[in-house]
């Protein structure tokens, strides 16, 4: 059960402020349902002129969210600025690799001091950026946080019982975002670590898509254990070494979301792995999906850094082999099983060095 007086995380206090939700999909779309129903009055922005008229007349955005109406006081728009301008708090649901366009473009919208929290999982292909890190470089003048946690849209928007996790340096941005989201349905937990948090929930997506090619092969629960498990090694390896606390991996935006979308369905990630292994193409997996699968870029970048620093990410490397480079999945799976074996849990038995 949760902590049922944890000052840090008692429900919603805030009513009635504006706030702006910048993309117009799943993510979005659930996050503005949450702000509405807590009496917030969200400027909505998305590009696409249809989905805003649709949204207006119908209060439902049917593309990514069939059935769900938005109630309360959503307000759709194709002005960012206007959106921006308005709201105390913006919430950035954009993919990775329109992100940094997208705030660069606007970057002059954003007021000194605003709280701008990234709501995106994925990594930047240059540099190999964190959002929180592409927001730090193109609007230093905003106060950053991320929020990351078992938060798949589709329960969200049905107010099934969620948990997130807020990260932020700044006590204030954690408060205001506790106060504003926080709900009977929606709790959200605090955190300083916004390098480990932000990466967890981009890392997860890695292993969703392991998760959901090995129940497509019907590997078994034992296989299923292990896959999570020692996904959870990998990541909190490759992590820490580049500056995360690991003890951000045992929290919500870590083993949770982990779970959440190794196990579920309805995790896009995870659809995506069942499809490649019950046998089609990872193009047309991606394309029959609709939406984004921010996993199979992250894959990319997380195998080039891992090799670049010398991080071992078994399970990285091997998914990769499958899905760009032709390799075998049967291949694959026995080579994983028949490595050198080896500890644990790494920070108590230290790895026999084996790559
Ligand atoms: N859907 C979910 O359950 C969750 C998603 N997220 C993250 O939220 C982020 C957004 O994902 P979703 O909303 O789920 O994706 P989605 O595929 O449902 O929608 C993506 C949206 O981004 C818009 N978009 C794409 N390129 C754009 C551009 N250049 N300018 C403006 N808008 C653009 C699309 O028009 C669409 O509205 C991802 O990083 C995802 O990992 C995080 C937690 C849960
Ligand atoms: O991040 C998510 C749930 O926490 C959503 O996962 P998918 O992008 O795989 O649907």
């Amino acid at each position: 059960m949760p902590d049922q007086k944890d000052p840090q995380t008692t429900g919603a206090s805030s009513t009635g402020r504006d706030v702006a939700v910048l993309g117009g999909g799943s993510f979005g779309t659930a996050m503005s349902k949450v702000l509405a129903d807590n009496g917030h009055t969200v400027h909505f922005w998305m590009r696409d002129k249809t989905q805003v008229e649709e949204i207006r007349n119908t209060d439902v955005n049917s593309r990514y969210m069939p059935g769900v109406k938005l109630e309360g006081d959503v307000q759709p728009t194709t002005d960012l600025a206007g959106a921006v301008d308005k709201a105390e708090v913006v919430f950035l649901a954009i993919p990775s690799k329109a992100f940094r366009a997208v705030i660069r473009e606007h970057s002059k919208d954003f007021a000194d001091g605003q709280i701008v929290i990234s709501l995106t999982k994925g990594i930047e292909e240059l540099g190999f950026k964190l959002m929180s890190e592409i927001l730090q470089e193109e609007i230093p003048r905003c106060r950053i946080g991320v929020l990351s946690g078992p938060n798949l849209a589709g329960e969200i928007v049905n107010k099934d019982l969620t948990a997130t996790v807020i990260a932020a340096k700044d006590p204030e941005v954690r408060r205001a975002v506790q106060d504003l989201l926080g709900c009977e349905y929606f709790r959200v937990y605090a955190n300083v670590d916004v390098y480990g948090v932000e990466l967890a929930g981009a890392l997860k997506n890695i292993y969703a898509i392991v998760s959901g090619l090995a129940a497509a092969l019907d590997l078994g629960e034992n296989a299923k254990a292990m896959l999570i498990t020692r996904g959870l090694a990998e990541m909190s390896r490759f992590a820490v070494s580049l500056g995360a606390n690991p003890m951000t991996f045992m929290g919500l935006a870590g083993v949770g979301d982990l779970v959440v979308t190794c196990t579920s369905p309805k995790s896009r990630n995870y659809r995506v792995g069942y499809a490649v292994g019950k046998g089609k193409k990872l193009d047309d997996a991606v394309a029959e999906l609709g939406q984004v699968a921010e996993g199979i870029y992250t894959l990319k970048l997380v195998k080039e850094k891992s090799e670049a620093i010398g991080i071992y990410m078994p399970l990285v490397r091997g998914l990769y082999e499958i899905l760009y480079d032709g390799a075998s999945i049967s291949a694959v799976i026995n080579s994983l099983m028949m490595s050198v074996q080896n500890s644990d849990v790494e920070f108590i038995l230290p790895r026999t060095i084996s790559q």
